[in-house]
């Protein structure tokens, strides 16, 4: 079964310790008591750390952080300017939160079936580093930590915005991932929701145009993200009976259709966002930054629709992961010109 890794899976992909494994400090076994042995102290600092990277492990964080700098520019592009430190630090404290309780809720979700995907099984709960009534705990305290700041400190909106994002991500797509490829869809528009928390925070309208252009790009984008990664990992998501479009469609055509389409749609937000505010030469150099910014993964969508490999798949991967903050920073630049 091929595996190809992220770069960051190579790391993080550890096999969990067999059940009957020697704890570390075996002291039945007799070359244990002539070894020095590590004192107490160091043990469970080691034992914390792993439990706290464990913890974070659990929400994703990657994908987080990806979040955070949505978060960052539809807040800006929502208060049509700087945001003060204070007012950003709250935000994204309670949007990584709520962000965080949710992918901690999905691993909670699918923690069997995460035993049958080499990419998943190192995750703390499938690698029984983890009990589930601790995973719960803690997806619940963050998750409800994060809706109080967000409602505090920046009104009902946001909050709603996040929870219904939440309910969405854990309660609708993640039991579609084993049902149907539309699934991806769902999961675009829960991936996509997190820009209006920034936006609706900082100063825009739920009803605004412009806030949902915003999660416009987001959908958009999450195609050819998405598409690249479910032909890499195709023969593991079809072994543990996820229905992706490349296990339902193994060719992979429509997974490379539908990452050109996603290309197109994002430029037609980009540029559509650019023009919002009035036509003018700021407005058209904008766009023709936006077309440049998404050349890269649309060349990738398409030369990994004409040659359906896992290389040309982790190129509109890698190329995904460069494009949203170029494109997001390009429309939030849009709000000063
Ligand atoms: C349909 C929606 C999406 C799906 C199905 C999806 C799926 C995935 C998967 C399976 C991975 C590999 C995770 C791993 O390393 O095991 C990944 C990586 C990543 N995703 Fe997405 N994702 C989606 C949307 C998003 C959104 C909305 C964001 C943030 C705005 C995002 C940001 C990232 C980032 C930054 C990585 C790279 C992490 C790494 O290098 O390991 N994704 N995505
Ligand atoms: C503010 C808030 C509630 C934000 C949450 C939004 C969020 C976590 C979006 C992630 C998008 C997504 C579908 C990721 C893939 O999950 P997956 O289950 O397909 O990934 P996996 O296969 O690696 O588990």
């Amino acid at each position: 079964m091929a595996t190809d890794l992220l770069p960051n899976q190579a790391i993080a992909t550890r096999t969990p310790p067999p059940k009957n494994a020697a704890p570390v400090n075996d002291l039945s076994n007799e070359s244990a008591n002539d070894q020095e042995l590590p004192n107490v102290q160091e043990t469970s600092d080691v034992a914390q750390n792993s439990f706290v990277s464990d913890l974070v492990e659990l929400t994703k964080p990657r994908i987080v952080m990806m979040i955070l700098v949505t978060t960052v520019a539809t807040a800006m592009i929502g208060a049509g300017g700087l945001v003060s430190v204070s007012a950003l630090v709250w935000l994204l404290l309670g949007t990584a939160m709520i962000a965080g309780s949710a992918g901690a809720a999905n691993q909670v979700w699918e923690r069997v079936i995460d035993c049958n995907m080499t990419r998943t099984a190192s995750r703390p709960l499938p690698g029984q580093r983890m009990s589930t009534a601790t995973a719960i705990a803690f997806t619940t305290i963050i998750g409800v930590a994060g809706t109080a700041v967000l409602w505090q400190r920046f009104g009902i909106t946001p909050a709603f915005a996040g929870v219904a994002t939440w309910m969405l991500y854990v309660l609708v797509y993640t039991p579609m991932k084993t049902r149907t490829s539309f699934n991806t869809t769902v999961g675009a528009i829960a991936g996509a929701l997190p820009v209006l928390i920034g936006y609706t925070a900082c100063g825009g309208q739920i009803s605004d145009v412009t806030g949902w252009l915003l999660v416009g790009v987001l959908v958009a984008w999450q195609y050819p993200h998405f598409m690249a990664i479910a032909w890499m990992y195709r023969r593991q998501y079809d072994e543990a009976g996820f229905k992706m479009s490349t296990t339902v469609e193994p060719t992979g055509l429509s997974a490379g259709i539908q990452a050109i389409v996603g290309c197109a749609v994002l430029l037609a937000c980009g540029i559509a966002l650019c023009f919002l505010p009035g036509s003018s030469i700021t407005a058209w150099i904008g766009s023709a930054l936006v077309v440049v910014a998404v050349y890269p993964m649309l060349k990738a969508s398409i030369v990994f629709f004409g040659d359906r490999n896992d290389q040309k798949a982790r190129k509109l991967l890698l190329s995904s992961l460069l494009v949203l903050p170029a494109v997001l920073l390009i429309v939030t630049l849009r709000v000063f010109w």
